[in-house]
Formats: structure tokens, sequence, C-alpha cells
């Protein structure tokens, strides 16, 4: 039985759109499922519709999100995840409900849209001009700048930040005309994802800072006691973890040190601090009403619902933070209960399409 022949997607209605899912546990459905097949149908009192989700990732994307835990969750309640074949047309493929997708490229973006447009009824997690935004550090913070978020909760805003397009030569005068203190942060103007786009480097002195290599976005170096928050955002559930971050640079340090140091990677080398024995002033979360009205401004303001993002608490304060990175569809693997909270979601997309649908 081939996939697309026998399973009636949960958005379809009529006679084929009541047939349901059979809850049923056995390898044998895992392996069919990955080839494409329809699972067996077996006698159970226990019966749902199917969620259908086409996915697009890499395969390091695949081995870290879907583990076996979230595909056997994910079975039990009634969702499918079926490989797509970028080499087919998507409309020949599923039918999906929801494509869930992480892969670069002007071609697939264009595949991506033609799919929107033409199949109006399929959830698209993310739109991909919505995760373009995120692809130029500049206009990824912008929303949260706009934002201008202040309340009996905290602060939060973005480090002093400027774009510099090019022209190394005149960087020092650039960020002594814009009042920007050492030390600079300097990031990659794009990140698209490419371990080019993850190289981060510091200046730590005005002379230095022609070394850099534009197009660049240079921020103020917040300190922030060595840690980090990660906010994950999966519609509309949120969980927060420690990191381990760049440590603090004090003013006398300042004074001694000169030039500009590379670090390729910092942030994927940063190991959890969830357990870490730190400063109660530093390792105190973020108040979660805070979190939760930025996450769900920056969900509007985006227009995305999976995504993270990095914020960090100014160190000696209580209450004020920066946001300094926002990633689409991060390392959910690394969130605590991902497994629950994603298919949860997954479940509840499914049900308002088929509500939409039938009223
Ligand atoms: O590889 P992982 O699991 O560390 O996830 C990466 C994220 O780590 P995080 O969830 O924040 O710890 C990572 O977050 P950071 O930018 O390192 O803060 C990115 O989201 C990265 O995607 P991309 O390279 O920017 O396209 C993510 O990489 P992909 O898994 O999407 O390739
Ligand atoms: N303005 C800043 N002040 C202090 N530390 C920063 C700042 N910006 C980035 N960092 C540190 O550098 C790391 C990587 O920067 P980030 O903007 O998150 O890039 P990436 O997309 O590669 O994760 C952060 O996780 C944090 O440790
Ligand atoms: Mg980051
Ligand atoms: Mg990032």
């Amino acid at each position: 039985m081939r996939l697309h022949d026998e399973i009636v997607p949960f958005h379809r209605s009529g006679i084929r759109g009541d047939e349901e899912y059979v809850e049923g546990d056995e390898e044998e459905e895992i392996s069919s499922i990955e080839a494409g097949f329809l699972p067996p149908h077996h006698p159970c009192p226990l019966q749902r519709k199917l969620v259908v989700v086409g996915y697009a990732l890499t395969s390091k994307k695949i081995k870290s999100f879907l583990q076996p835990k979230l595909e056997g969750l994910a079975r039990n309640k009634g969702i499918l995840f079926l490989a797509i074949d970028q080499n087919r047309p998507l409309s020949d493929q599923g039918p999906f409900d929801i494509v869930l997708h992480k892969l670069t490229g002007k071609e697939w973006r264009q595949i991506l849209e033609d799919y929107r447009r033409t199949h109006p009824e399929v959830t698209v997690l993310d739109p991909p001009d919505a995760i373009q935004h995120l692809h130029n550090r500049q206009s990824m913070l912008q929303c949260v700048a706009d934002m201008n978020l202040s309340n009996s909760y905290g602060k939060v805003d973005i480090p002093r930040q400027l774009v510099i397009k090019k022209d190394a030569a005149s960087i020092p005068d650039t960020v002594t005309n814009a009042g920007l203190m050492l030390p600079i942060v300097a990031k990659p103007l794009v990140a698209d994802g490419s371990a080019k786009s993850h190289e981060l480097s510091i200046a730590y002195d005005q002379h230095s800072l022609k070394k850099l290599e534009p197009p660049l976005v240079l921020q103020e170096f917040v300190n922030h006691g060595g840690v980090l928050f990660k906010v994950y955002i999966v519609g509309e559930a949120i969980k927060v973890v420690r990191r381990f971050s760049l440590p603090d640079v004090c003013k006398r340090e300042l004074s001694n040190i000169a030039g500009v140091f590379r670090f390729p990677r910092v942030s994927c080398a940063a190991a959890s601090a969830d357990d870490a024995d730190l400063d109660p002033g530093v390792a105190e979360l973020p108040p979660q009403p805070l979190l939760e009205r930025l996450a769900k401004e920056l969900r509007h303001r985006l227009g995305l619902r999976l995504f993270n993002l990095d914020i960090i608490r100014e160190h000696g304060t209580r209450d004020q933070f920066y946001v300094i990175d926002i990633n689409y569809f991060p390392g959910y693997g690394k969130m605590p209960e991902y497994e629950h909270i994603f298919t949860d979601f997954l479940l509840s997309l499914g049900q308002s399409q088929y509500k939409k649908r039938s009223s």
C-alpha cells in the first residue's frame, strides 16, 4: 500500500476523512512508516485522526530531533513523520497536514513558497520569508528593539550595535562616533547556519577594530556573569535553560589586553550550566511572566512558532536583560521534555486545522 493512496490526512472530510489512525506500538510500523508506507491497521477501541507531518531536515537535525522517543510518542498520539523527498514535487507526496523544515537555499525556499500558495490547507512550519528575517543579525534583533519591553518584571533590550557593510579601515572612527564602548563583539552579518556565520570575534582595543572583516554587526560586550539563558519556544510553550557563556571582562583587564580574539563556534561549545554551583544573582532565571510576554510578542512580530533566543542579564543588575541571538528551529533535543511539548503542539495544530475545515 502506498502511503498517499491509503492515509487520509487530518484535513480531509467526507467518508475517507472519517478513517481513523489506530494506535499501535510495533517496531514493524516504524520501518513501514520510514519507507513511506501506511502502518497496518488493527482493531482497537482507541482510534484517532492521523496528523501527517512531512519533514525536510539535514541529517544532523534528523539525528538530534527525530529521536526514537519523539517518534514513539508521536506514533502513540497519532502523528506520523514522513521524510520529504526533495527530488519529487511536494504535491505528489504526503498529503501532509504539516511541513516541518530547516534546509537552506533559494531553490528550496521557492518550492516552499509555491507549495504554501497552492496548498493553503497545509501548515508550513515556518514560512520561509519569516525565517529569512533571522538570517541577518541586524533584522533578527530589530523586533526586540522595537518592542521596548519594560515592566515590573524587568527590561528587555538589545546591546548597542551597529552594522559595518564594508571598509574595515573606517571601523575605529565609526565605533567612536557611534559612542560604542569596548570590548566589542563582532558577528558576521549573515546568520545562515554556515560555520562562517557562527565565527565570532572580540576586539579589546580601538586600533584592532580595523582587523575585523565586514560585513559585520558590532555589538557592545555586556558582562553577564558567564551564564546565558536559552529560551526555547514551541508555539505557546516556553522552556528556559542555563548555558555557560563568555566570562566577564573587567575594566582593569581591558586596559591590559589588546587585539582581536576569534571564537569559531563559541555557543556550540558551551555546556549546560543548569546543575552548576553559581552565584544566585547570576543563576536566577529571568522572570517567567517577562519571558512569556517576550515570547508572545516575538511570535507575532516574527511570524514564527519554532525558535529560541539567547538572553543575558547584565551582571550586577536584577532586571536588565539583553537578547543577543534568535535562532530558527534550534536544537530542541536539548530542551527538557521536548518530545511531549512538540507532539502536543503538532496535535493542537492538527486539531485547529480540522476544526477550521469542519466549521
Ligand atoms: O546543533 P544544535 O543542536 O546545537 O542546534 C543549533 C543551535 O543550538 P542551540 O539549540 O541554541 O543550543 C544553534 O543556536 P546558536 O546559534 O548556537 O545559539 C543554532 O540554532 C543552530 O542552527 P544554525 O546553525 O544557526 O542554523 C542549531 O543547529 P542545527 O541543529 O539547526 O543545525
Ligand atoms: N553582546 C554580547 N555580550 C556578551 N557576550 C556575547 C554577546 N553576544 C554574544 N555573546 C556570546 O557569544 C556567543 C555567541 O553569540 P551569538 O550571537 O549567540 O551567536 P551564534 O548565532 O553563533 O550563537 C553567545 O552565546 C554569548 O556567549
Ligand atoms: Mg547563540
Ligand atoms: Mg545563532
